[in-house]
Order: structure tokens, then C-alpha cells, then sequence
């Protein structure tokens, strides 16, 4: 008898995953299916914090009917064959980071929309997963983001009987091979285009009220965005940080994208190359907002050109970065 032989081993992929979770996006540029999105997203109280009570009717019956046929015209404007370019951003950048991590199944999950963070999971368990490691492509940590990607899945889990072995990878701000990646993503821009007058480094913003009450993103931004000037040499005045993509009428992080732009045309700034950091994929708020919107903006109050950087996506030094940092919380565990 050989007791051993047909055990199930703990090692080999299948076992141990990595669990690359990004934002989430609608799954057509319809109406009908970006306000399923928004609504799913909008209902989220690390998103919104706001009474139910309050904020329920205003989603329902102005926000969602109001909101979904623009933003789905808009969508559509950036929307590739394959589908939203998010998911096939994500899902590029994985495919190339299982290559990397040959050893670990690597898998895409979005936390709101397709594919859901439950189904992959379920997935996951139906091939013997023991060990997750969950990266939330978020650089900068963000209740909002972040934090509710790890209730999603402490939400799934706490419908298991035999839960996986967990670990989160909550921020990356400082990441010395992201910082790189970033870098170069700049320099090749120089490379091709020449410097700009200027380079703006463009965060999503949040609402004031999120920082007050502690949310440690404004913070992470900020250090980010000065080793990036530093490694690349910019001083004080050749480089600025704004928030974009505001919601709502309260007050959220300053200084303002678009406000900042409309000041800097204005005050002879000729060319801007943008670049947003905080995104690791290439998605509405880049490619529309930034890209084509503010471009406008820019141009409307004088000035001649914004050159948007797109974002690392699957580039080789992002996929080297991201499995690096993969690699490094996945130690001590069997693969
Ligand atoms: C309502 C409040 C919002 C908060 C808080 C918020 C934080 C936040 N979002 C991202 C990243 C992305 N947001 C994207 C789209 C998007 N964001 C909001 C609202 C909030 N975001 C809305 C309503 C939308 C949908 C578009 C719209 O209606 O204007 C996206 C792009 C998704 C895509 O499909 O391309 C990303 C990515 C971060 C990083 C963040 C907090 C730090
Ligand atoms: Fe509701
Ligand atoms: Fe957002």
C-alpha cells in the first residue's frame, strides 16, 4: 500500500492565487447596463457615506436616470472591440502576470460589474485553492477602494466553511519597482514628444470630508507623486498634483484638475503632459476625462496641448513590478 501517493499536494497552481481586483466597469456602453453599474457602486457605503435615508431617492430617481444615458455615450466613445477598456486592460496585465508567476493562478476580479469578486472566488474554490493573495490595483489605499475590496471579499468568505489561508496587499504608493515603472512610462513620453511645459500628475479625488475622517489616500498621493518628481528631476514649479473626476456638489480633495488647468493655461503654461498615477489600467477617467475632456478645458482657456501619458497597463516593467510585489507577500507560502 502506498499511502502517500494519491494525497493532494499543497503546492502547484491551482493552490495558491493571486486575486488582481480592479474597479469594475460596466459590461456594455448602454444605458441600461452603466446605471446596473453605477447602481451596484453607488450603493456602496465606503463609496457613498451618506444616509440611506437621504441618499436613496436622490440615486433613484435623479442621479441614475439623469446620469446613466451620458455616461454611457461616453463609454462608448472609448469603448474597444473587446469590450471596456478597464477589463481589457485588467485582463491583459494578468494574462501577462501569470507568465510571471507560473506557479500561482492568477486571476481577474472586478468589485463592481463582471466578473464579480463571489464568482472568481467560487472558481477559485472549485479548483482547491488553499492560499489567496488579494492586490487591489490600487496604489494608494483608499477606504473607498481598497478597503471595500477587502469587505467584498470578507463578505464572500464568510459563506465558507474551510476558508483560504489570506493575505491583502493594502497600498503600493511607495513601491520601488511601480516608482520605476513610472518613471520610464515618463521618460519614453519624453522621448517621443519632447518635455512639455509642465507635468501634471492627475489623482482620482475623493470628498474632503473622507480625509478628515482619516482616509490616508491624500497622504499616499502626495509621497508618490514627490518620488516621481525626484526620480525624475523635476523641481518645485516644473510639476503639479491635482484630484479629477469630482461627484456630487460637495467639496472634495483640492486642488482640481480642470480648475488647475483652466489657472495654468491662463497664466501662459502653453503644454502639459498629464499623467494619473493612481490608475493602473486605462479607463474612462483617462482616456475621456483627462484625455478628451480636459484636453478641451485646457485648450478653451489658451492653452496649446495636453499630452496625456497613458497608464502602465500591461507594459513589461508594470507586469515586473506587480509580480515582484506579488512574489514578495507570497513568501513563506508553499507554491
Ligand atoms: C461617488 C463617489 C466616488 C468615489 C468616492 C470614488 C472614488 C474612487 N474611484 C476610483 C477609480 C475609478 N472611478 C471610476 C469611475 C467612477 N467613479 C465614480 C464615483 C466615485 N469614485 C463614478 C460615479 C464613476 C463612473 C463614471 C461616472 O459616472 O462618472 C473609474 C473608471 C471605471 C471605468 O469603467 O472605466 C475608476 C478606475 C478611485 C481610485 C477612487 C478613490 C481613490
Ligand atoms: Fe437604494
Ligand atoms: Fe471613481
Amino acid at each position: 500500500m502506498k499511502p502517500y501517493l494519491d494525497a493532494p499536494t499543497s503546492a502547484g497552481p491551482g493552490r495558491t492565487a493571486l486575486l488582481l481586483v480592479n474597479l469594475g466597469t460596466p459590461d456594455a456602453p448602454t444605458a441600461g447596463a452603466v446605471k446596473r453599474y453605477l447602481s451596484q457602486f453607488l450603493h456602496d457605503h465606503r463609496v457613498v457615506e451618506l444616509t440611506r435615508w437621504l441618499w436613496c431617492p436622490l440615486l433613484h430617481f435623479i442621479i441614475l436616470p439623469l446620469r446613466s444615458p451620458r455616461v454611457a455615450r461616453n463609454y462608448a466613445s472609448i469603448w474597444m472591440d473587446e469590450g471596456s477598456p478597464l477589463l481589457v486592460h485588467t485582463r491583459n496585465l494578468a494574462r501577462a502576470m501569470q507568465h510571471a508567476l507560473p506557479d500561482v493562478s492568477v486571476r481577474v476580479a472586478m468589485r463592481y460589474g463582471n466578473p464579480s469578486i463571489p464568482d472568481v472566488l467560487r472558481e477559485l474554490q472549485a479548483e482547491g485553492m488553499q492560499r489567496l493573495l488579494v492586490l487591489p490595483l490600487y496604489p494608494q489605499y483608499s477606504a473607498s477602494t481598497s478597503g471595500s475590496v477587502l469587505d467584498a471579499v470578507g463578505k464572500e468568505l464568510a459563506g465558507w466553511r474551510r476558508t483560504p489561508d489570506l493575505r491583502f496587499i493594502a497600498d503600493y504608493h511607495l513601491d520601488g519597482g511601480w516608482l520605476d515603472a513610472l518613471e520610464a512610462r515618463v521618460r519614453a513620453h519624453w522621448d517621443l514628444h519632447g518635455r512639455a511645459d509642465q507635468l501634471l500628475m492627475s489623482f482620482h479625488g475623493l470628498p474632503k470630508r473622507y480625509e478628515t475622517a482619516g482616509d490616508p489616500y491624500p497622504r499616499q498621493c502626495e509621497a508618490g507623486a514627490r518620488a516621481l518628481a525626484g526620480r525624475l528631476g523635476l523641481a518645485e514649479g516644473e510639476w503639479r498634483l491635482t484630484y479629477q473626476s469630482r461627484f456630487g456638489r460637495e467639496e472634495w480633495l483640492q486642488p482640481y484638475t480642470d480648475k488647475t488647468l483652466e489657472a495654468m493655461a491662463r497664466e501662459g503654461v502653453m503644454t502639459v503632459d498629464v499623467i494619473c498615477p493612481g490608475f493602473a489600467a486605462d479607463c474612462l477617467e483617462t482616456l475621456e476625462e483627462i484625455a478628451v475632456e480636459n484636453d478641451q478645458v485646457f485648450r478653451a482657456a489658451g492653452g496649446q496641448a495636453l499630452r496625456y501619458i497613458s497608464a502602465l497597463n500591461d507594459e513589461p516593467g508594470h507586469v515586473a513590478a506587480l509580480s515582484a510585489l506579488a512574489r514578495s507577500h507570497l513568501q513563506g507560502w508553499p507554491h
